[in-house]
């Protein structure tokens, strides 16, 4: 296997039995290793059903407090029904164990982000402990011909049901969030209505040292809303709170939401988009499915404002927004630092 490759994938590193992790994947962490107050608490639960029809004004407190607060919730009563979730985690763990080979047709071509494999932009790049797939799938315009449509069809299919069920659940939350407790115009978040849609799927081996490397290093999400599935149900998941990492335990079949960066910028700052990143562990392979939805590309994006409530953000066309995002490595909140008005 050439070297590009075996840097592609941490599940063929590990075929064989490694004690010790190489030196490109291993990063200094700060693991919170004290106790710390707030290391106990946890991100506040939603319940989909009751923010449509039950309590909905507590609820609807609730999801403004999350966001605030937290800028993370965990949403429960979604509406996707657990045969949806189970098939959905069959084909993406199948998919995960094709072999190398079959994988490697959607490995990132040159230049791009998109497709299986890691984004290397230099030899001496540290790499995170997981194999990752990230593809737009809208519009339908920017969908790689090789990437989805390539798909095996059982793991595509469910993958076109789930991104469409979830497109109306994050149409909900955005319309409830900007709509009924901002009371920003519906012309201004309609934008996420045949928005930009991408989707990341990660497979985290176990990891003989796991204090020693990042599953996924610290970032915050450059886009508008993020629902994460952990797919086989495996934690490692953290957020940074009042500069700690908090691990997140999510019940099963709950979805884990969090505020991106653009939605920090339409709220004018009220919402927070939280650094996160994931860990991993020696024992168990952990798999998610990240969806991101944000505004459309002909759009322009920038905070609601009044004269009481100056503009924080700078506003920007999503098309030069995405162009900027993706030219960047992941680092912490450095994007969302650009677009503030100093
Ligand atoms: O796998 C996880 O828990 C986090 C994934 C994530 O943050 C992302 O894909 O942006
Ligand atoms: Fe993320």
């Amino acid at each position: 296997m050439a070297s590009s490759e075996a840097a592609l994938s941490v599940q063929e590193l590990i075929k064989k039995p490694v004690s010790s992790v190489p030196e490109r994947y291993i990063v200094k962490l700060d693991h919170n290793h004290e106790p710390s107050p707030v290391q106990d608490e946890t991100i506040p639960t939603i319940n989909l059903k009751n923010l449509i029809h039950g309590e909905a004004t507590l609820e609807l407190q609730k999801l403004d407090s999350a966001c605030r607060d937290w800028g993370f919730f965990q949403l429960v009563d979604h509406g996707i029904s657990q045969l949806v979730l189970e098939t959905l985690k069959d084909e993406i763990e199948g998919f995960f164990r094709l072999p190398l080979e079959e994988k490697m047709k959607y490995k990132i071509r040159a230049g791009d982000v998109e497709g299986y494999g890691a984004v290397i932009i230099s030899e001496d790049q540290k790499l995170d402990w997981g194999d990752r797939f990230f593809m737009i799938t809208n519009p339908l315009s920017r969908r790689k011909p090789y990437l989805l449509p390539e798909l095996p069809s059982s793991l595509r299919s469910i993958l076109e049901l789930y991104i469409a069920e979830l497109q109306n659940v994050a149409m909900t939350i955005v319309g409830v969030l900007l709509g009924k407790v901002l009371k920003i115009e519906k012309r201004e978040w309609e934008v996420f209505e045949d928005g930009m849609q991408s989707v990341r799927m990660t497979y985290y081996p176990p990891c003989p040292q796991p204090d020693l490397v990042m599953g996924l290093t610290a970032h915050s999400d450059a886009t508008g809303i993020t629902f994460l599935n952990q797919v086989n149900g495996v934690h490692g998941l953290q957020i940074k709170k009042h500069g700690i990492w908090i691990p997140v335990n999510v019940s099963s079949n709950a979805l884990v939401v969090n505020i991106g960066d653009i939605l920090e910028i339409m709220s004018n700052g009220l919402y927070k988009s939280v650094e996160h990143r994931a860990t991993v562990n020696s024992e168990k392979e952990r798999i998610s499915l990240a969806v991101f939805f944000a505004p459309k590309f002909e759009s322009e994006i920038g905070p609601s404002v009044s004269p009481t409530n100056p503009p924080l953000y700078k506003k920007i066309q999503m098309e030069k927004y995405v162009e900027d995002f993706f030219t960047r490595k992941l680092n912490g909140k450095s994007y969302l630092e650009h677009m503030k008005i100093k």
